[in-house]
């Protein structure tokens, strides 16, 4: 059992141009965890998602994930052993608009050995199908599975890109703003069942969001980045309105 999720320290990052994004952050994750990281546009909260996890390099600063001891950047095999336990949700689901719900879910297992088994559901092994089917169920679309995904709402498809990265069996997710293109109440629906599945699962769950409202709602822990440093880094529970507003002024 890995006793903490992410730690890191000093973690700095300039882009090819010059500007430095951020530096000298730190950061404890423990098992569990979920956690909101706001921030202005621009403030870096991808930014520092993807250094977490190693898809892109640090200028400077140590990172290790879940026992990963990273450094400033990954390895490929690190790269590798990584993506077997990360499940990762943008705000685009990225579904294959022409294939089957199930076997969109399947693609979750691309990348792990035997990978070109998630090709598509039919050449999946037993197992992997009914891992798919079991994701499924778990964020309500079973009755889905063999639905093209392009006839999906886009509440669905979201939902759907939850149970793609699910049936990983993760033991963290990563979530870059997965309810932003939604409606108000599918945003809400998409992120109490994150919330909800992280909680019954024990997955530690990072999410970015721009709503103060989700974030509030669905996290346990708010990281607020601001002009290149975390302004806070606190429980859900000791963040007031007032707090969140000073993070989007200057
Ligand atoms: N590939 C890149 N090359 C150069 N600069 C980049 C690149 N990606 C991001 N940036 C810059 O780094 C800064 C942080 O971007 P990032 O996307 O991490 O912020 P963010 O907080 O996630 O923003 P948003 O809320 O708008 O998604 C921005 O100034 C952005 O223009």
């Amino acid at each position: 059992m890995t006793s903490e999720i992410i730690r890191a320290r000093g973690l700095t990052k300039r882009y090819a141009d010059g500007k430095t994004v951020f530096s000298g952050i730190g950061l404890h994750v423990s098992p569990g965890q979920r956690v909101a990281l706001i921030g202005s546009n621009g403030a870096g909260k991808s930014t520092l998602l993807k250094c977490l996890i190693g898809l892109l390099p640090l200028n400077d600063g140590e990172v290790s994930t879940l026992g990963e001891n990273i450094g400033a950047s990954a390895s490929p095999r690190q790269l590798q052993r990584l993506r077997r336990r990360i499940g990762v949700v943008f705000q685009h689901h990225g579904l294959v608009a022409r294939q089957s719900v199930l076997t969109n879910v399947v693609h979750g297992k691309l990348g792990l050995s035997g990978g070109w088994h998630a090709w598509h559901q039919c050449i999946a092994r037993q197992e992997w199908r009914r891992d798919a089917q079991a994701a499924l169920a778990q964020v309500g679309l079973d009755h889905k599975a063999g639905a093209r995904a392009d006839a999906l709402s886009g509440g669905q498809a979201q939902r759907v890109a939850i149970a793609r990265a699910l049936v990983r069996k993760p033991q963290l997710l990563i979530a870059d703003e997965p309810a932003a293109s939604l409606d108000p109440a599918s945003g809400r629906d998409v992120m109490a069942l994150f919330s909800q599945l992280a909680k019954d699962s024990g997955i530690t769950l990072i999410c970015t969001t721009h709503d103060m409202d989700h974030a509030l709602e669905f996290s346990d822990r708010i990281i607020a980045l601001k002009s290149g440093s975390i302004f806070f880094d606190q429980p859900t529970r000791d963040v007031t309105r007032r707090h969140l507003q000073e993070v989007f002024h200057a």
